[in-house]
């Protein structure tokens, strides 16, 4: 196992012209970890996976990708691989097609075996030999992303991978993410889906107008910040209501939305509050059915974030 991080950023800025992209970036990613990029439109993710890909580089900062620095030249860094705008494929050509001319171009030795396997692990076998062409968007990203693999990446850099995938697409390509994280794989990718990032990531950052306003493991985002609401159904809604009213630290939440089912409570609380409601519904022999914040911990927390940030608060 390597000593050194994936990734270790520090005070990376980059701007266009009279656009700051990015504003004194710090990343830190481990070994054998996925970890998410989220935030706003223009907030500045696409430009930082761009670097980590060398597809630009960095005005100021210092950037090391696997151990090594990152030069000013503009080439893609030993053991990375991946893609920023969408994967660039030959529409011409089919899949398996795509993918020889590039073991081809790229002078990598993993022979047609090599091809068959990635487009399989990334369930593109059926259509192997139809051209990307009329691919749809979950197609050409799933082909790029069995593009990148061809290179057995330490490091993989995608932008938004889930785009265009139905759900059944995108449990396979989270299935091999997550079995290249465990193989020691670093994976780093943006997504504008909280639920994607909260099946997949141990860690987040949250960039906002290019500065980092979060970065760290999921849990503590989610447990850190600010009360939540939560769907609470019981074996006993009017009993439950009654306690929920009675326990410090818990309101309940009068919402138009949810008050058409009657049975449902929505309530908001800190986690320690909410312990306590459990404890003392148990108490009182009242069943729990469900207890599920109404909007992921994640959102909440990035919109809450974001949005502290936007008002300098
Ligand atoms: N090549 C470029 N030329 C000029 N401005 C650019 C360029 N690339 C990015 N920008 C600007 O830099 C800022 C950050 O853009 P970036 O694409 O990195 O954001 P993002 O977080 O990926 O956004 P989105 O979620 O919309 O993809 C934006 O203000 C964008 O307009």
């Amino acid at each position: 196992m390597d000593t050194f991080p994936a990734i270790r950023a520090r005070g990376i800025t980059k701007c266009f012209g009279d656009v700051v992209a990015l504003d004194g970036i710090d990343l830190d990613v481990a070994h054998g970890q996925i970890h998410g990029l989220v935030g706003p439109n223009g907030a500045g993710k696409t430009t930082l996976l761009g670097l980590l890909l060398g597809l630009a580089v960095a005005d100021s900062g210092r950037l090391e990708v696997l151990g090594t620095p990152v030069e000013r030249a503009l080439t893609t860094p030993d053991g990375v691989a991946g893609f920023v705008d969408g994967p660039g494929l030959y529409p011409s050509l089919t899949a398996r097609q795509n993918l020889t001319a590039l073991t081809a171009l790229r002078g990598l030795d993993t022979g047609l075996s090599g091809v068959d396997d990635v487009l399989d692990q990334v369930g593109l076998t059926e259509v192997a030999d139809d051209r990307a062409r009329g691919f749809s968007l979950g197609m050409r990203q799933r082909l790029g992303l069995a593009a990148a693999l061809l290179t057995r990446p330490r490091l993989l850099v995608l932008d938004e991978p889930s785009n265009g995938l139905d759900p059944a697409g995108k449990k396979h390509v989270h299935g091999v993410l997550t079995r290249l994280a465990a193989e020691g794989t670093s994976v780093v990718l943006s997504s504008h889906r909280m639920d994607d990032l909260e099946a997949l990531c141990s860690e987040v950052t949250i960039i906002a107008t290019g500065r980092v306003v979060f970065s760290g493991p999921l849990g503590k985002l989610a447990t850190d910040h600010r009360e939540l609401d939560y769907r609470l159904l019981t074996s006993d809604p009017q009993a439950a209501r009654r306690v929920a009213a009675e326990t410090a630290g818990v309101r309940i939440v009068d919402d138009a939305a949810v008050r058409q089912d009657s049975d449902l409570l929505v309530i908001r609380a800190l986690v320690p509050a909410l312990d306590e409601l459990v404890v003392r519904l148990v108490g009182a022999g009242i069943a729990l059915r469900e207890l599920a914040p109404v909007v992921s911990p994640l959102e909440a927390a990035f919109l809450a974030l974001t949005e502290q940030k936007e008002t300098g608060s």
